[in-house]
């Protein structure tokens, strides 16, 4: 699982910049295509790290249509959801995080937009192996029916792997979104 997760990461960074832009606008006009956003929402983004698909275009569309807009923030191991504003500072890996500012738990926010390292067709899911997505949404296990937040894990199609084994504690996603798929099985 480390050898795949190094492999993965490796591909997600090598995509070239012009590349990386083009993909990243296709990754919002398949997101536009999925997802219905309700007016007054709360929708969480990441800020890409180690050559995450970048968000910037979902990020300019949902502020244009007036969104409040999370970035995930580390809370005890687990994460916790802050309004984006002015300020930020670095977390342990360096990632911005926004300070000064509202803080939600994930019960909170209607639509959770999740990095991820590998994929496969059934929507299983590898991240950077903290675990942290997957200890902060342990109640949206499948018996148990919660409707919100909604998520969907982001990903160039290089991401893709044949399959993947599904751990215990991982969380289901509602799709995973590429620039030229959706797998919402
Ligand atoms: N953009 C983004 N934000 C995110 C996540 C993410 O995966 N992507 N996370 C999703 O959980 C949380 C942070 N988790 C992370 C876990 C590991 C590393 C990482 O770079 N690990 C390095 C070691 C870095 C170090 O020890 O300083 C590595 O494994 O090489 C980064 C983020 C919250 N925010
Ligand atoms: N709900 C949970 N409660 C306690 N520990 C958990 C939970 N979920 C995951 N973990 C622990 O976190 C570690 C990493 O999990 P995993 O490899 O699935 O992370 P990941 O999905 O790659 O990371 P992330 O969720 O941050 O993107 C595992 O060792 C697992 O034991």
């Amino acid at each position: 699982m480390q050898a795949l997760r190094l492999t993965l990461r490796q591909k997600r960074r090598a995509i070239n910049h012009s590349n990386r832009e083009k993909l990243a606008k296709r990754l919002l006009s398949q997101t536009q295509r999925l997802v219905t956003f309700k007016h007054g929402q709360k929708i969480a983004i990441y800020l890409p790290n180690d050559g995450e698909i970048d968000t910037k275009y979902i990020y300019n569309f949902l502020k244009r249509q007036g969104f409040s807009i999370y970035l995930p923030i580390l809370v005890n191991k687990s994460l916790k959801f802050s309004k984006i504003n002015k300020h930020f500072k670095k977390n342990i890996f360096s990632i911005k995080e926004p300070v000064f500012t509202q803080i939600l738990s994930a019960k909170q926010i209607n639509i959770i937009f999740m990095p991820l390292v590998g994929f496969d067709k059934n929507k299983n899911r590898i991240g950077m192996g903290g675990g942290f997505y997957d200890r902060t949404l342990t109640f949206k296990k499948p018996q148990q029916n919660y409707k919100n937040p909604k998520l969907y894990g982001l990903a160039f199609d290089c991401q893709k792997v044949y399959r993947l084994n599904a751990n215990p504690w991982d969380v289901p996603l509602n799709a995973i979104i590429t620039p030229t798929a959706i797998y919402t099985k």
